[in-house]
């Protein structure tokens, strides 16, 4: 069922501290009484602004593998309230509520490997879900649903945090390229590469951004290219095939972009093609920075051969899919490849925005160094 929730287009669907500068939207919120997801189909930007509301976790299992909300922190905390709607369903013992959440956090935690993010924010849950299993029902549902706005808000924060780093390393007056989408629509809001952008652009410096397209799901003509111009920052969206000439050219000044896993040697996966752009940055003497939140680093994996890589459907390959519009664009008898990420090794990359600091990857220590104490 889809319904448009104007109290989300407020950011004041739950009581949520203002909204960030920057997000007067949400990818997704739990509604006041924790019963209820409200999600914006990001399938359908930048023609269709739709909000859907789901009452089931196997609902927003389904929006995650559909994409219906995408990116590496927008995933994690929609999966943390997808445990929350399995809370609301269980009344039974703490026994029947361990074996719901369970098989919850599995269902969840299947949608998608890259991110880092859905497991982090599972993990976390999890934690909770043992504190409080032998509690009512309801008074579960509560902590559940504290927990779950906690990852929410935290991520927020961090992100605005991190783009205030980042923002020192943007020059006035530069052009900035992104690719995919690492907004307020990938995050818990206000968002991580488009995090420095917006907190570049709240410092006073004049910037203009190149969103690259992002085939084949067109994150950055679709997503960036909507999320900035709303805000009214400068953006023009460029395909991705004119990465090259336009920093041959001098056009570019720099690069940021977000990521769905920092390996502990600071590589770094993020949407296919991310790594091509990379070493043409590398080529061209561009900066290539990459934004993240602290729950987007996996110290647990050594190196970016470590991090598995999503294969979606070829037919998001052969055809260009939006809303219910679809154009076959390849023969039927040729087949597509489709991994959704790659993988950029800590060489190419010159500086690490998290919430906690600046790592550079040149240094592969200094990602370690930026570690809470316990996590
Ligand atoms: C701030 S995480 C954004 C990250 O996630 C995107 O992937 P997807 O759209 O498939 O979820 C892309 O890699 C972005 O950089």
């Amino acid at each position: 069922m889809s319904a448009f929730i104007p109290t989300l287009k407020t950011g004041r669907a739950h009581p949520h501290p203002e909204p960030l500068s920057g997000s007067a939207f949400s990818a997704v919120e739990l509604m006041p009484g924790d019963r209820t997801v409200v999600m914006l189909d990001q399938r359908l930007l930048p023609r269709q602004e739709r909000y859907e509301t789901f009452q089931r976790p196997e609902q927003v299992a389904d929006a995650i593998s559909t994409m219906k909300v995408r990116g590496a922190p927008a995933i994690g905390i929609s999966a943390a309230y997808g445990l929350v709607l399995a809370a609301v369903f269980c009344d039974g013992p703490r026994d029947a509520f361990l074996e719901v959440m369970s098989t919850t956090d599995g269902m969840l935690r299947r949608t998608r490997p890259t991110a880092v993010n859905l497991a982090w924010a599972l993990d976390r849950m999890h934690r909770t879900v043992v504190r409080i299993a032998a509690e009512a029902p309801r008074e579960r549902v509560t902590a559940l649903a504290a927990e779950a706005r906690a990852i929410h808000v935290e991520d927020k924060l961090a992100c605005k945090k991190m783009g205030e780093l980042g923002a020192a390393s943007v020059r006035d007056g530069s052009t900035i390229l992104t690719h995919c989408n690492a907004g307020a629509l990938a995050t818990g809001g206000y968002g991580t590469a488009l995090g420095v952008i917006r907190a570049a652009r709240d410092a006073g410096k004049k910037i203009r951004v190149l969103s690259a397209e992002t085939r084949p799901l067109l994150q950055g003509a679709r997503l960036t290219a909507w999320e900035l111009h709303k805000d009214g920052i400068d953006v023009q969206t460029i395909t991705d095939s004119m990465v090259g000439s336009f920093m041959a050219r001098g056009l570019i000044d720099q690069v940021i972009v977000g990521a769905d896993r920092v390996a502990r040697n600071g590589d770094v996966a993020n949407k296919i093609g991310t790594y091509g752009v990379a070493c043409l940055a590398q080529v061209h003497g561009v900066p290539f920075d990459v934004a993240a939140p602290w729950s987007t680093v996996d110290l647990a994996c050594p190196d970016g051969a470590g991090i598995p890589i999503e294969e979606r459907s070829e037919r998001e390959v052969s055809h260009v899919t939006l809303g219910e519009s679809e154009v076959q664009i390849m023969p039927d008898a040729v087949r597509a490849h489709n991994p959704a990420f790659d993988v950029t090794p800590a060489r190419l990359i010159r500086a690490l925005y998290t919430e906690l600091g600046t790592a550079s990857p040149l240094d592969a220590a200094s990602l370690a160094r930026l570690a809470p104490p316990t996590r």
